[in-house]
């Protein structure tokens, strides 16, 4: 058990009271959380314990660091980590009624399902078909008035109380009318209806506060509006046993209206917050803290005795670069380095760049050299591949919600069936019944009939569908290979959520709740070099990071640079953050050439981040 700095322990100690902790890279910010966590949870043994984060890595991280301890085991059940989306599902799915909405309510987390649902409305409204039509590009118009709906709903405007253009007014009131009607919600309404609840109805507020006797928000320069305004929602009046843990310069989900004033002012005037600054980092050597220290002015110290290693290098084209790092992590791998006390392994690389396509060369270069690597995904949802799986999945979509029109539809259109009247009540089983007429598709429904609410025992559907395909001479040799690629994706899910709900509360809708909100991908062992963006390398930490495309327009990302205002502020945090990933070496590269996608060769600069560095050519 490493010590924890005098600073650190203060932290750890705090028992009453609103508290922030400001604090840069490394400097132990989720350690200090988690640490903080376990004290409370020992030495108030019946108090709960609410610990929110933004990505399902983050709240799985927490939870197997709290697991690590022994000491806490026992006590485990008395703390609820999750994501702020997860907790907000919760309050509106079960207490959705309160403002006027179903219970049980369904996600539609895809955005295909919510142009579905747009499309239609116009296509009913005549006035609003003429004004479709004269639009020059009509789906990205449709796209243009999701975003707006989902900036409305962002900001808490409501279609009732929205005053802008009456034509869009009315397309937003259709629009949530018609999620309502098929008793579902889209993601934005997650937030927004949960601080409805919360704060329409103080006695939901003051139950969440009588159980939860501490909040912790970790990553909390990456709040935004609605975030914020539900954890106040959530504290009512009085309760102020809450911790923000953040740093402003490693704020980078600005496009999503993330602000780090939420945390560091608004935060600070309603709270009043004893306040933390950590400035000294315990991961990254001495050259590295040095540079991350010029890209944002910050005073982090180094911990460290190393020196360590930070340059850069400007290399012909992308070939060239790729194969820079291809070089330089064999040399590491064979001979280690003087300020790394271990050998070097796969897992203590990563490779960083501002998005996913500066990372194709690599890639490529990896794949022909063996080396195992991998891409750390963030995704929701599930893809599915054959047309068997997906009429499984609709089914299921359907049993769980009979009202699920969009789901209806696309069902009867792959069975090419025509949608039946769904005006009659009628259940979701019944609604199968009537669209599902071949023997593979009757399977599904004996099959589905197993369910009951007590006793929902996926993994035995998914063996039954499984064996009975293996043994069906109704599908084609390709077809059957997709449908068992399909199955065991599933069955990866299935076992990811049994792993985190226990028996008693499985659920055919909780489930799909959980593969929605991303609570069931697979994130946890990958193995080999990791290939990441910026945004993903958030919280990790590496002894060797490359971070490369190190050119103007790549990263800092070309938008940015047009625009030159707040932009250009998250690009710097972006790069801030992938710097702050290394321990001990870090190198910065770029290609002086690329080559277009359309042949041409285009020139480039060094990027502003490293203009301050001597860069080493070859
Ligand atoms: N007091 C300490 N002594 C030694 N090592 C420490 C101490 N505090 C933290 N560390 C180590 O420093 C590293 C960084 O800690 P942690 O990940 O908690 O920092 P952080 O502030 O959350 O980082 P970031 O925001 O950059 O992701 C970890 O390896 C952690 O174990």
């Amino acid at each position: 058990m490493l010590n924890l700095s005098e600073k650190q322990q203060q932290i750890v100690d705090f028992t009453d009271g609103a508290l922030l902790v400001k604090a840069g890279p490394g400097s132990g910010k989720t350690r200090v959380l988690i640490e903080r966590i376990k004290k409370l949870l020992l030495t108030n043994k019946r108090s709960k314990i609410l610990a929110l984060t933004f990505s399902n890595l983050a709240a799985e991280e927490m939870k197997n660091r709290l697991l690590e301890d022994q000491a806490v085991e026992d006590y485990i059940e008395n703390v609820n980590v999750g994501t702020i989306h997860s907790f907000c599902l919760d309050i509106v799915q079960s207490r959705g009624n309160l403002i006027g909405l179903g219970t049980e309510l369904v996600l539609f987390e895809n955005n295909d399902d919510r142009k579905k649902m747009l499309a239609d409305i116009f296509l009913k409204d005549s006035e609003l078909l003429r004004l479709l039509k004269s639009k020059e590009k009509p789906e990205v118009f449709l796209n243009e008035c999701l975003e707006l709906i989902s900036e409305q709903k962002k900001n808490f405007v409501s279609p009732e109380v929205y005053d802008g253009n009456e034509a869009f007014k009315e397309i937003y009131i259709e629009y949530n009318e018609y999620l309502k009607k098929q008793n579902a919600i889209d993601f934005d309404d997650i937030l927004f209806y949960a601080y409805r609840i919360l704060t329409e109805n103080p006695n939901v507020t003051k139950m969440y506060t009588s159980i939860y006797k501490f909040i912790c928000v970790d990553e909390a320069q990456d709040l935004n509006f609605a975030q914020y305004e539900v954890i106040r929602a959530l504290c009512g009046e009085t309760f102020n046993n809450i911790m923000l843990v953040g740093d402003e310069n490693q704020s980078i989900y600005g496009f999503n209206g993330s602000d780090s004033n939420l945390m560091s002012k608004t935060f600070v005037s309603n709270f009043q917050p004893t306040v933390y600054v950590l400035n000294e980092n315990f991961r990254s050597a001495k050259s590295i803290v040095r540079f991350a220290n010029t890209l944002e002015e910050s005073d982090s110290v180094s911990n460290y005795f190393y020196e360590g290693e930070l340059s850069a290098h400007e290399l012909q084209d992308e070939e060239e670069e790729a194969l820079f790092i291809i070089k330089n992590f064999k040399t590491l791998m064979e001979n280690g380095h003087s300020d790394i006390d271990h050998p070097l392994d796969f897992e203590d690389f990563a490779i960083i760049a501002r998005n996913r396509y500066v990372l194709n060369k690599v890639e490529d270069k990896l794949k022909d050299e063996g080396i195992p690597y991998y891409f750390k995904k963030s995704s929701s949802g599930i893809e599915i591949e054959s047309e068997f799986i997906k009429v499984f999945d609709l089914s299921l979509r359907l049993l769980i919600n009979c009202k699920d029109i969009i789901h209806l539809r696309e069902l009867c259109k792959i069975v090419k069936v025509d949608v039946p009247d769904t005006s009659n009540s009628c259940s979701g089983m019944e609604l199968l019944e009537l669209i599902l007429k071949s023997e593979s598709h009757k399977v599904i429904i004996e099959e589905l009939k197993k369910f009951d609410e007590v006793n929902f025992e996926f993994g035995k559907t998914l063996k039954a569908v499984a064996d009975f395909v293996e043994n069906s001479t109704e599908f084609q040799e390709e077809e059957k290979y997709l449908i068992f690629n399909d199955i065991e994706m599933w069955q990866k899910h299935w076992s990811k959520y049994i792993m985190q709900v226990e028996r008693e509360y499985r659920s055919a809708i909780s489930f799909r709740s959980y593969i929605a909100l991303g609570k069931t991908q697979d994130i946890s062992n990958d193995k080999g070099v990791s290939l990441l963006t910026a945004h993903m390398s958030k919280g990790l930490q590496y002894e060797v990071v490359f971070v490369i495309g190190l050119s103007e327009g790549t990263f800092p990302d070309y938008r940015a640079v047009r625009a030159n205002g707040k932009e250009m502020e998250q690009e710097k945090n972006n790069m801030f953050v992938a710097v702050t990933r290394a321990k001990r070496i870090c190198f910065l590269t770029y290609p002086k050439v690329k080559v277009m996608p359309w042949g041409d060769k285009k020139n480039q600069q060094a990027s502003r981040f490293i203009k301050g560095l001597e860069i080493r050519t070859i």
